[in-house]
């Protein structure tokens, strides 16, 4: 970065739709996402948050993870008026053209804001703007199609010049809209539905059954790596996961029911297991990466008989995603290159798992080995946590 840019305006979206409660309770808990994700000044000004980071680099990396901001704009402040307006433009400009970003053949606009009461209007300031860059370069004024934007937010006596408009990842500030339990594994499908819910404003408490001896030890370090990635994206909101001993209750299912049942039965105690953690952790719903017939556990007679006797909502939010677009939403996420990573995969799952288990059988399986014992059992003897933040 070659500008010297001394604030940063980010822009909030759904966020400013709420009525004014909601809307100032939203405000509050962004600027303190903000606030906690790197050292900087942060306040409210005229439906924008303005930002003094100590470090800019920093300030716009961590930036684009702070869900509920829709945009931001690294700025110059110059003073409003003409002469020092004029002034931070050329400053501006000359950075602009050693960057290779405005040329004499560089179809440019000058868009300006104004709050407050000035002896100009907006459009007088744009076209003097405008008349200076002309004057400097000799670039042609396109209002229409520019390649380049030049910003002038005039708010008072202050002016912020900007030119880049960098997307923010959107949705809910992270904690505004209550506790998940999310069932984490170290597949591709479970941290982008995860990442789906944190972006909708829930605060997540990772749930991972470790199925050892089923799987071996690269298993748990995937999920560790996993987790830190999606915390990342969860800046003054605390992100924990639990990790359980699953792989007794595994061996019950596969010595007490049918092989071809493994499958729906290890789902099925998940979820039991995941509604107790829920009950301890105050989370009001379980999230899972299911995506309608993806594997044979995710049929729709499999979602059926998996969920039976679960009181608390399972949230899917992948259930209607394609493979390829989840995998594209994992790499630009950054847990893609986690996920992949080899790790043997599950040694407990049958060669012909059953794909439409009914649920009286499923049922009457899981009375048989006495999941609700097993499970219970599992979750009393706790698990190891790890907080992230
Ligand atoms: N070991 C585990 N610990 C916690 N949750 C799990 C585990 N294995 C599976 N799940 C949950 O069950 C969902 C479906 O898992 P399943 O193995 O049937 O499908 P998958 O397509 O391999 O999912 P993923 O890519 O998320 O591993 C996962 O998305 C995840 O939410």
């Amino acid at each position: 970065m070659i500008l010297d840019y001394d604030v940063i305006l980010a822009r909030y979206g759904e966020v400013a739709i709420k009525g004014p409660s909601v809307r100032r309770r939203f405000e509050g808990k962004l600027l303190h996402n903000i606030k906690s994700a790197f050292s900087c000044r942060a306040e409210l000004r005229h439906g924008r948050i303005f930002i003094f980071p100590e470090d800019m680099d920093e300030a716009l990396d961590r930036l684009s993870k702070i869900f509920g901001i829709v945009s931001f704009s690294p700025a110059v402040t110059a003073e409003t008026g003409f002469d020092s307006i004029e002034d931070a433009l050329r400053e501006y400009i000359d950075e602009l053209r050693s960057e290779g970003l405005l040329t004499s053949r560089t179809p440019f606009a000058i868009r300006c804001r104004r709050v407050g009461e000035h002896d100009f209007t907006s459009q007088e300031m744009a076209a003097f703007a405008g008349s200076v860059v002309v004057g400097e370069v000799g670039a042609p004024v396109d209002l229409g199609n520019p390649d380049l934007e030049i910003h002038l937010e005039i708010r008072e006596d202050e002016t912020y010049i900007y030119h880049r408009v960098i997307p923010g990842p959107g949705g809910l500030p992270a904690g505004t809209q209550g506790k998940v339990v999310a069932l984490l594994s170290g597949g591709i499908d479970s941290p982008v539905a995860t990442y789906l819910m944190m972006k909708r404003g829930c605060q997540v408490v990772a749930v991972h059954m470790d199925n050892a001896p089923f799987t071996g030890e690269e298993a748990e370090e995937k999920v560790e790596k996993i987790a830190a990635k999606l915390a990342e994206y969860s800046a003054g909101v605390e992100f924990k996961l639990r990790t359980f001993s699953y792989g007794r209750y595994l061996e019950s299912c596969r010595k007490g029911a049918p092989e071809k049942m493994t499958c729906v039965l290890c789902k099925f105690g998940m979820y039991h297991l995941a509604e107790m953690v829920a009950e301890e952790e105050g989370a009001l719903a379980i999230v899972d990466g299911s995506s309608l017939g993806q594997v044979a556990s995710q049929t729709l007679p499999n979602i059926l008989a998996t969920r039976m006797g679960v009181n608390i909502p399972i949230l899917s939010p992948l259930i209607g995603m394609d493979k390829v677009e989840i995998e594209n939403l994992a790499k630009r996420i950054g847990t893609y290159d986690i996920s992949v990573i080899p790790d043997g995969g599950c040694s407990a799952v049958p060669a012909h798992p059953s794909t439409a288990s009914p649920p009286e059988a499923v049922m009457e399986a899981s009375e048989k080995i006495n999941v609700k014992e097993e499970v219970a059992e599992i979750f009393r003897k706790g698990s190891k946590t790890r907080i992230f933040s």
